[in-house]
């Protein structure tokens, strides 16, 4: 491994009791993120499962229908907990965009699953 001149970190030349009240703030961020990682494979696990029913009954991988109602719904909570609402609708969306890809690849590979197969098909069991 070849030395590289190391960047001292941002937080060097602060007090101590600047540099605690940082190490406390940023304790809370790690476990707040951990919660939200958490959270979302929760929400994952919950989707999969929906574009598995979606696939097996031939239902569309979206639901804009029920999508506004989120929104609509996410963006009420967000101005009532002082967060911006304009976040709160882009991150659903992002979230939600991903989640139909998902649905589009479970509804892909269901089709493919029932056109009989053939020797190449990864899936076949
Ligand atoms: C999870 C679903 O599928 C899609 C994803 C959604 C979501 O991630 O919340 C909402 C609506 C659908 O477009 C669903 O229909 O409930």
């Amino acid at each position: 491994m070849t030395d590289q001149p190391t960047t001292p970190a941002a937080t060097e030349g602060i007090g101590q009791s600047v540099r605690a009240e940082l190490t406390a703030l940023r304790q809370s961020i790690d476990n707040i993120d951990a919660a939200v990682v958490h959270m979302l494979a929760e929400r994952f696990k919950a989707t999969q499962k929906v574009g598995e029913l979606k696939a097996e009954h031939r239902l569309p991988p979206a639901d804009p229908a029920r999508e506004r109602e989120q929104i609509k719904r996410l963006r009420e909570l967000a101005a009532g907990a002082h967060l911006d609402p304009v976040f709160a609708e882009k991150f659903l969306n992002f979230i939600i965009a991903e989640v139909i890809r998902h649905h589009e690849a479970i509804a892909e590979d269901a089709a493919g699953d029932s056109t009989g197969g053939s020797a190449g098909d990864v899936n076949a069991g």
